[in-house]
């Protein structure tokens, strides 16, 4: 089938070269002057992959939005809702079928983003997410990993997978779209958090953190009227070991931020742990740890203290 993927940075360029690998006519959308696209127009390359020929590549989103029925977004969380006002100004939009490939809350208010998506283009389009672990640098190299496609239509979400579906990503049918999204954007929250551990020479505490971070963001899904146990599925721990263990930019954040290094790239956490404080209040959730990487990077809180205060809490029930 056609499909257009609008965003040409990291993730959005592995996408477009997913989507040609495994059959599919592609068109990758980046913007004029993006030094990423232009990169890729010149090189056909960047840091991660080679793109193949057969992928057209274009700075017109009217092209883009009209060769494709099924159109892949990946761009900085924090920016979709300005991109979606963009796209909805545009003809030729309906019935397409988007899917959001982020991790991420809209930090002024909190809303999942195929919230803030459909807000902006109206409910005749189909909206879905993808999301789960995987790196770019493992999938070019022919890691395997499994991830999740969720909508709030099950027929939309079967027919994004039966066309998604390889030998290299095993997709599993969402069932919670409100657990997908909140996991999705948290485990970036949880990478922060693992990134401070092992500035801190403290990184035995990850499996903890995996333990206790889970907990509170199930705590905040149930409250929110999703499923507590989505949190426990390949949108928020399944993608740990892609984000707490590895070379993910949020765990590098983390580090860089306790060792007094800037990291200068997209780590998505930063502004969902934002959005995550807006929502504890706004449900009445104790959210523990999001809190404490809350008041290190925007309260310049003593990184020590802090994680001193958290094992001072009261002691309480695991579950
Ligand atoms: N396993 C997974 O599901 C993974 C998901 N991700 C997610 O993908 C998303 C993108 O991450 P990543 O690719 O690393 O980030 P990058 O910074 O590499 O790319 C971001 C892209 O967004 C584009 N962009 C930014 N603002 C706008 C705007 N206003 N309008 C249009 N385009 C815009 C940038 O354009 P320009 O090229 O002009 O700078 C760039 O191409 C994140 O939410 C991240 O969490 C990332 C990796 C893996
Ligand atoms: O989402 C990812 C892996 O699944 C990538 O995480 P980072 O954006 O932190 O690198």
């Amino acid at each position: 089938m056609d499909i257009s993927v609008l965003g040409c940075g990291r993730w959005g360029t592995f996408l477009a070269w997913y989507a040609n690998k495994i059959g599919h006519n592609v068109m990758l959308w980046g913007r004029e002057n993006s030094r990423n696209f232009i990169g890729l127009q010149e090189t056909r390359k960047n840091d991660y992959l080679t793109l193949s020929k057969d992928i057209e590549l274009s700075m017109s989103l009217e092209k883009a939005i009209s060769y494709a029925e099924m159109i892949i977004i990946s761009i900085s969380a924090q920016e979709l809702r300005s991109f979606a006002k963009q796209l909805s100004r545009l003809s030729k939009m309906q019935r397409k079928t988007f899917i959001l490939c982020m991790k991420g809350l809209e930090a002024s208010s909190g809303k999942r983003l195929s919230q803030v998506f459909g807000e902006e283009i109206g409910k005749t389009a189909n909206i879905a997410v993808w999301v789960g672990p995987g790196h770019v640098q493992d999938f070019v190299n022919d890691i395997p990993n499994c991830m999740v496609i969720g909508s709030e239509n099950i027929e939309v979400t079967k027919k994004i997978v039966q066309e998604l579906n390889s030998d290299l990503i095993r997709f599993y049918y969402g069932q919670d779209l409100i657990g997908n999204e909140i996991g999705a954007a948290a485990k970036n929250v949880m990478g922060i958090a693992a990134g401070m551990l092992d500035g801190l020479n403290n990184s035995s505490l990850k499996g903890s953190l995996m333990a206790r971070g889970t907990r509170e963001i199930s705590r905040l899904v149930r409250a929110m009227g999703g499923n507590d146990v989505t949190v426990y599925g390949l949108s928020h721990l399944g993608d740990f070991e892609a984000t707490l263990f590895s070379d993910s930019h949020n765990r590098k954040f983390g580090q860089g931020f306790i060792q007094g290094e800037r990291f200068e790239k997209l780590a998505e956490g930063v502004s969902t742990v934002t959005a995550l404080k807006e929502l504890s209040t706004h449900y009445d959730i104790q959210l523990p740890i999001c809190n404490a990487v809350y008041e290190i990077i925007f309260n310049n809180n003593d990184p020590k203290e802090t994680l001193k205060d958290l094992f001072l809490r009261p002691v309480k029930f695991e579950f």
